[in-house]
């Protein structure tokens, strides 16, 4: 049976600060970068990760994005990494860690997703990360956790599943959730959530605002920043779709993928 995506099944679990909270307590979240000329991605990401909540976020990128990051972030925190078992080292602590938009198409990417997955943190794996593994799905597969998210668009979600689509939306998504033993986000106009064990909720308040380019970068780093926050991961990525449609219709006419954190506390607010 598909559910609505309503705010009233996970409301209750979003994570709001207490008293006696500090920033580490409330959630560490890495967000891992592309090459020097890709790093835009990630930053979104790190971004929405902070804004939906995670008291700590950290870009982990290759060295020769150094410079250009460190120029041009401010709370995200930044941290230089050489080889995968380097990057595996440093999420060690971390909650949950975003992989995968502006990764790039190649070897370098496989590798630091399977030594991420060797981590105890939950992934949110996006992009790159999942068009990396076209043809090769259960690589990915194997190396998943229930607690781990994708978040494929229709081009992504085909290269992980070809020809599933062709069974309808709500199928093919709950399929995907059952073979890579993850939740599933299958985005689009009316973006899908599936779990592992077969629930799924559709999406109700989409926005056509959200059709620019890094909206889905902004997406991941939220579903990261719930799941940091110790929310679960199912109900984190339902969460995460829905106010981020609520802040793209509250911004409205001119939103690029920018804006979607500006606009993300007044959403957050409403359901306070
Ligand atoms: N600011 C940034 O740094 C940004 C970086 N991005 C990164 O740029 C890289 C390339 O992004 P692309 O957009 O080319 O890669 P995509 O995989 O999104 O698009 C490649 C092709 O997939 C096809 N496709 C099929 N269904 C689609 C759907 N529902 N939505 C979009 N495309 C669909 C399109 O024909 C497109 O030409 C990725 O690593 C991505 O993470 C993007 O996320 C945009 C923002
Ligand atoms: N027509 C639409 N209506 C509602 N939401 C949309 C529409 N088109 C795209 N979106 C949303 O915008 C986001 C785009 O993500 P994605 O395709 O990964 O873009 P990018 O890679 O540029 O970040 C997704 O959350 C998707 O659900």
């Amino acid at each position: 049976m598909i559910e609505t995506n309503d705010p009233a099944i996970w409301r209750n679990f979003l994570p709001w600060p207490g008293p006696e909270t500090h920033k580490h307590a409330r959630g560490r979240l890495g967000v891992v970068s592309g090459r020097a000329h890709q790093t835009g991605a990630a930053r979104l990401a790190a971004r929405a990760g902070l804004r939906i909540g995670a008291g700590v976020v950290r870009i982990l990128c290759p060295p020769d994005a150094v410079a250009t990051i460190a120029s041009t972030v401010t709370a995200v925190m930044l941290t230089p990494f050489t080889s995968p078992e380097a990057l595996g080292r440093e999420v060690e602590e971390m909650d949950a860690v975003v992989a995968g938009p502006a990764a790039g198409l190649d070897e370098g990417t496989v590798a630091n997703i399977q030594a991420l997955a060797l981590s105890g943190a939950a992934l949110v794996i996006d992009a790159d990360g999942l068009s990396v593994f076209k043809g090769r799905s259960a690589e990915l597969f194997a190396v998943l956790d229930r607690d781990d998210v994708l978040t494929p668009h229709e081009g992504e979600f085909e290269r992980l599943f070809p020809g599933l689509l062709k069974q309808g939306r709500a199928v093919a998504a709950v399929e995907a959730a059952r073979r890579a033993q993850a939740v599933v986000v299958l985005k689009g106009a009316q973006t899908l959530i599936a779990a592992p064990d077969g629930r799924v909720r559709l999406n109700p308040n989409g926005s056509p605002w959200l059709a620019t380019a890094g909206t889905g970068d902004v997406l991941a780093g939220m579903i990261g920043g719930l799941i940091a926050q110790r929310m679960d991961s199912f109900d984190a990525a339902s969460a995460a779709v829905w106010l981020h449609s609520d802040a793209a219709a509250r911004f409205g006419p001119g939103l690029i993928s920018e804006d979607l954190c500006d606009v993300l506390p007044q959403s957050l607010k409403a359901l306070r």
